[in-house]
């Protein structure tokens, strides 16, 4: 007799994903028919065989079975397809696979089993999709922080090319910011309200990333013809930034005119169809010195829509080493630092992150729609070996080959 414990849980998923249902079918059938009886009643699933609940003493051809898929997998492992793999998007993948065995088991022993509660489906593959889409969230943060937060010539941002854009009404400082925080004196920097034009570019290195800092003039109403121009050139680069550092004036606090700004470019919040912003936004509180101790009081969707205040004086250059860590921090350095999103950096990682979700999305029109479990089965198995190429765990055909062909599993 083989102890039921002498293979792991994951063995026998790598079966059923790359035996594919009729292999896996044919596993359950041939427990169920050498004898395997469940150790509660009902229980007659493969999750039920995987947690060892099925008695399988009976069983002896079936534990053979998985034993040689244990073996397939174990040569992957060697073969290091497992190497550098993303912890989040392996246990992603582990909770798609749990929808794939609960289902998967249904095709052929609903009688047995009951039927599947599908709301429960539905609610677990929204939140495998939501957590796709944060691994994609962090993905795209780390090829900002590669790529650096650049933008090469005023052509480049026009054509959408993106950096760090600093906007905001005139004369809070902007123009004085630039040149605080590159050293130099590129802006003409004035008290006259509408001193900049137009959008001046210059390079930086923040903690090692090239950012291309976007001084911009201040957004009002103008009927000056000229500086319109340049207001409108101000939203663009605001709407193409990869960054946004909306600027006020911290003694004068939240004024009418900053709403109006904020109104324009973020609409109703970042997120929602109104805001022109698509990039991350910072709120900077300049001019601290003249503010004393005093925070500047937001109205509370102004508060949400920006993930930190920072507040800076742009004669002293205070503050300016926590507007770079606020920077840092929204592109997600720390993580990278740390070694958490190293694997996300990866354009053909994102592209199958993509691929997984899309998978997700035509499982849940599966379940809307009523259609076979056969169809729910072939999207969440899609997602699952999507999420395996990131993750590692997903075997190259060819030891997938050489397995069908020395065992003649599932075909
Ligand atoms: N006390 C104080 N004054 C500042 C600070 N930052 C800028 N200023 C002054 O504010 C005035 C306007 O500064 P600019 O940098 O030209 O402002 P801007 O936002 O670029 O203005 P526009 O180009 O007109 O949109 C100048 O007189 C600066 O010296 C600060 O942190 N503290
Ligand atoms: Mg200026």
């Amino acid at each position: 007799m083989l102890a039921p414990r002498s293979y792991t849980r994951e063995d026998v998923i790598e079966l059923q994903v790359h035996g594919g249902p009729v292999c896996c079918r044919r596993v359950l059938r041939a427990a169920i028919e050498a004898g395997a009886r469940p150790a509660r009643p009902g229980e007659f699933t493969l999750r039920a065989f995987l947690n060892g609940r099925l008695d399988l003493s009976q069983a002896e051809s079936v534990m053979q079975l998985v034993e040689a898929r244990t073996a397939a997998a174990a040569d992957s492992a060697l073969a290091g397809l497992r190497g550098g793999v993303g912890q989040e998007v392996r246990q992603i993948r582990e909770g798609v696979l749990d929808v794939l065995v609960e289902v998967e088991a249904r095709i052929d022993f609903e009688e047995d089993l009951g039927p599947l509660d599908t709301d429960a489906v539905k609610r677990d593959v929204a939140a495998l999709q939501r957590d796709i889409e944060a691994a994609l969230r962090t993905a795209r943060q780390g090829a900002l922080l590669r790529n650096g937060l650049q933008a090469r010539g005023r052509r480049a941002w026009e054509e959408g090319r993106r950096g760090v854009a600093i906007v905001g009404r005139p004369n809070v400082g902007k123009s004085s910011l630039l040149n605080a925080w590159t050293r130099t004196d590129r802006a003409i920097v004035t008290d006259i309200a509408g001193t900049t034009r137009d959008v001046l570019e210059a390079d930086l290195v923040v903690g090692g990333v090239p950012l291309t800092l976007l001084d911009t003039a201040g957004i009002r109403d103008s009927t000056d013809e000229v500086e319109a121009i340049g207001v409108g050139r101000s939203q663009a680069a605001a709407s193409n930034a990869d960054i946004v550092l909306m600027v006020v004036d911290a003694s004068a606090g939240w004024t009418e005119a900053d709403q109006v700004i904020y109104s324009d470019l973020w609409g109703k919040g970042p997120g929602t169809r109104s805001c022109r912003v698509k990039g991350m936004s910072l709120l900077v509180a300049n001019k601290a010195d003249l503010a004393g101790n005093q925070e500047v009081p937001l109205p509370l969707p102004v508060k949400e829509a920006f993930r930190s205040v920072v507040r800076t004086c742009a004669v002293s250059r205070d503050g300016l080493g926590s507007l770079e860590e606020a920077i840092l921090q929204l592109a997600g350095a720390p993580q990278l630092a740390s070694g958490g999103v190293s694997w996300a950096v990866n354009e053909r990682q994102a592209e199958a992150l993509v691929r997984a979700h899309e998978a997700l999305m035509g499982v849940s029109q599966s379940v809307q729609e009523g259609l076979p479990y056969d169809c729910w089965t072939i999207d969440l198995r899609a997602a699952a070996i999507a999420l395996g190429e990131v993750s590692g765990d997903e075997v190259a055909e060819e030891v997938l080959d050489s397995v069908f062909s020395r065992f003649c599993l599932g075909k």
